[in-house]
């Protein structure tokens, strides 16, 4: 989908003729369930707080879904009307917190799929006090599509969202042309979107898709761009090298080491970044383990930010 519109709801179907709960639409999802068990300081303040803090949400297909037509007037949950920031695929929920503790005049929404992550949110909104965070267990692009009203968001971030590392598992990536279309929508404008992941394959899709959307304006266009680029840097200094414990195979035939599937340099003639477009690293965000893993095995950072016009 790669219209400004949402394409009529339609949900495949299995076998049995049941939607198929891997899918939203057409689309593949961008998860794989994890396992939900929680430890016991979790667990505890699971019980006592995700009624107040986890927003209850109608489904349909899925446990993780969003029924149609689902109305949720975000300033009776805060309390008071407030900028918006969206942080997607919230993980642990360290730049959730982190945000809500720098910017108390606004409002918070963690959108994970995986309950220990938003339990370990919960800690935290219980440890610090904070009452401008809530979170949502669903699908990120039913929550953009069916929980916000369009123009109601000051910021969305998402950070390092699963790479989907090979050519067939694209399609599943979170961040794509579609994401774009309802990012556009949910951003009021003047609004600003957030990206960041350790890969440079997916930060070079995230740049075309975001490039190609009409109405997001890249914040730093031409920024470190040629030898400054951290793209042209992982192209030449082969440092994706591996994926998890897996060694990644260069491709046959490719003289440059780190070319391989997950890298973004394969088959390239010249691997010189001449567009860049990278954002200086968010401040805002603090150091998560996800991060910190990427930088000790050798991978560059690439961050993005555009502007809704
Ligand atoms: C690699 S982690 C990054 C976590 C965090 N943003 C950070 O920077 O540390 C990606 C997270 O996105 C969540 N996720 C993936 N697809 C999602 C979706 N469609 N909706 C909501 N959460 C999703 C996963 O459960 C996972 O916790």
């Amino acid at each position: 989908m790669s219209s400004e519109h949402p394409a009529p709801t339609q949900h495949a179907h299995g076998h049995n003729n049941r939607p198929d709960p891997e899918l939203y639409r057409t689309e593949p999802v961008s998860f794989v369930r994890r396992g939900e068990r929680l430890n016991p300081r979790r667990q505890k303040t699971w019980d006592r707080s995700h009624g107040k803090y986890i927003v209850d949400v109608p489904r349909d297909r899925a446990t993780t879904s969003v029924a149609e037509g689902t109305d949720i007037d975000w300033g009776q949950v805060f309390g008071r009307t407030a900028p918006l920031v969206v942080d997607i695929g919230s993980g642990l929920g360290e730049s959730t917190a982190q945000g809500a503790i720098d910017h108390p005049e606004w409002d918070f929404i963690s959108v994970e799929v995986y309950t220990p992550g938003l339990a370990a949110l919960l800690v935290r909104v219980e440890d610090k006090g904070l009452e401008n965070v809530r979170g949502v267990q669903a699908n990120a692009p039913e929550v953009l599509d069916r929980l916000l009203s369009a123009g109601g968001v000051q910021e969305i971030w998402v950070f390092f969202p699963d790479p989907w590392h090979k050519t067939r598992h694209h399609k599943r990536r979170l961040v794509s042309p579609a994401f774009a279309d309802r990012v556009a929508r949910a951003l009021a404008p003047g609004g600003v979107l957030r990206l960041a992941t350790d890969w440079s394959s997916y930060a070079v899709h995230m740049r075309s898709a975001m490039e190609a959307h009409p109405q997001l304006a890249n914040a730093h266009p031409g920024r470190a761009a040629g030898e400054d680029s951290p793209l042209t840097r992982v192209r030449l200094e082969g440092r994706e090298l591996e994926v998890g414990a897996q060694p990644i195979a260069p491709r046959t035939g490719s003289a440059r080491a780190g070319v391989s599937e997950a890298s973004s340099g394969a088959g390239l003639e010249d691997p010189v970044d001449h567009e860049g477009g990278w954002a200086p690293r968010f401040e805002g965000r603090p150091l998560t383990s996800f991060e910190n893993k990427a930088l000790r095995a050798g991978r560059l950072v690439f961050d993005l930010t555009y502007v809704r016009l």
